[in-house]
């Protein structure tokens, strides 16, 4: 415990280029003793990286000395060595099938508000908006969803004047209006995420009683938000990240996992590859290197496709579909189902996609995604086609082939490992 009287205390703290001016703290818990003396605990400031480099300079500064270019430049760099230890957060969170039968979305759970309130929300690397259901949603198009209320927050506030509006490519959408509270995914919190709430859902989102909202993970550019677009929740955690990543290791009807901020090795096998990211208009688009079908011959021709986990199929270019299901017994293109069907007992060949020189394969069983309707002997193929959307996208089908790292540094790629 120091005691200094205010006057020795100024001249310290200006000697150390803190400034003149006393802040009412500075960490320390003053005690007046009315008698013109004070005492002030010291406490340590969390955090604080010494830097020797920067108090020679500050010694330099106090007699008027200009400080020499290689003292500067060490200061520059000592920052920089304490800016690299400092270490910074990772986290985990599950990524659950919400359907036992087949994977047509995972879901993750998130905490927003304070009290924490829970929300089983889509990671959807295909968009970026961060929606949920919510207590401005409509009663009737509620069924069984978690909602937030911002009204039970006592850190949420209304973004006032903004509005939100999306309409995702299998035309479901919702819109509604936008707060910032605490949110957090695997213990990674932002403290003031823009979380947009619902005023209204699509039916398809009714529906889907286990999905509670989005996640945007795509780049903020396509945030729909006005009049001032708002920043993913990746954007705002990367910064307090361990590295600028996240990475998807979704799986085959059972639990898989999002890590923020580090990539696990126990969760493939050999090398990472890497490949550029075109982030025009907003997507995690990349090109894969060509493609084969069974044991057939590597077409290598480049696919320029979005890696998207909202998303539960593949969709390809037409000509890639028919060379896949010229080699199905019994598949058709249904105009009755929306897309290629087979008989649910004919044998498939796996799918191969190439990253570079590597290959990944899509095994048989997910090729079969799902009878029709259940129990029906006709099944729904796992690879479409593209040509009704516009643009090719890797959606779970492949991504579960894999594990995917989303790398957010400058410029972003994607890598690719197999597991
Ligand atoms: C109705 S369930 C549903 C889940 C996710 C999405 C967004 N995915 C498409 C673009 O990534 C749409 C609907």
């Amino acid at each position: 415990m120091v005691t200094i009287t205010n006057l020795v205390l100024t001249s310290i703290l200006a000697g150390l280029g803190l400034g003149s001016a006393l802040p009412p703290k500075i960490g320390a818990t003053n005690i007046g003793h009315g008698n013109g003396r004070a005492t002030l605990n010291q406490v340590p400031r969390p955090n604080y990286r010494f830097n020797g480099a920067r108090q020679v300079y500050r010694t330099y500064l106090k007699y008027g000395v200009p400080a020499p270019d290689d003292l500067v430049r060490a200061v520059a760099h000592t920052d920089a060595l304490n800016a690299a230890a400092v270490k910074r957060d990772t986290g985990s969170a599950a990524a659950t099938p919400i359907d036992p039968r087949f994977d047509i979305a995972y879901v993750t759970p998130v905490t927003i508000g304070t009290p924490p309130q829970t929300l089983q929300l889509d990671l959807d690397t295909g968009s970026s908006d961060l929606w949920v259901f919510s207590s401005h949603t409509p009663a009737s198009q509620v069924r069984g969803q978690q909602i937030y209320s911002p009204d039970k927050s006592t850190t949420s506030k209304l973004l006032d004047g903004h509005t939100w509006s999306i309409r995702y490519g299998d035309g479901s959408g919702s819109r509604g209006n936008v707060y910032t509270d605490n949110f957090a995914i695997g213990g990674i919190m932002v403290e003031t995420q823009a979380v947009e709430t619902a005023e209204e859902v699509s039916s398809s989102f009714t529906t889907e009683d286990n999905i509670d909202g989005l996640v945007g993970l795509g780049f903020s550019t396509l945030n729909t938000v006005s009049p001032e677009g708002q920043l993913t929740f990746f954007d705002n955690a990367k910064p307090k990240l361990d590295a600028p990543v996240f990475t998807a290791d979704l799986k085959y009807m059972k639990e898989g996992t999002y890590d923020f901020g580090f990539i696990d090795e126990s969760k493939y096998t050999g090398e990472i590859t890497y490949v550029p990211v075109d982030t025009d208009p907003g997507y995690w688009t990349f090109t894969s290197s060509g493609y084969g079908v069974g044991s057939g011959t590597f077409s290598s021709s480049p696919i320029t496709g979005i890696a998207d986990t909202g998303t539960s199929l593949v969709y390809l270019p037409t000509a890639i579909v028919t060379a896949y299901y010229r080699q199905v017994e019994g598949a058709t293109n249904s105009r009755s189902y929306g897309g290629y069907v087979f008989p649910c007992n004919s044998t498939l060949p796996p799918f191969v996609f190439g990253i570079g020189e590597a290959k990944f394969t899509i095994p048989p069983s997910y090729m079969s995604y799902a009878a029709v309707t259940d129990g029906s002997p006709t099944c729904f193929g796992g690879l479409q086609s593209s040509s009704g959307i516009g643009i090719n996208i890797w959606g779970d089908v492949a991504l579960k082939a894999a594990f995917v790292v989303f790398n957010g540094e400058e410029p972003p790629t994607i890598g690719w490992a197999n597991k």
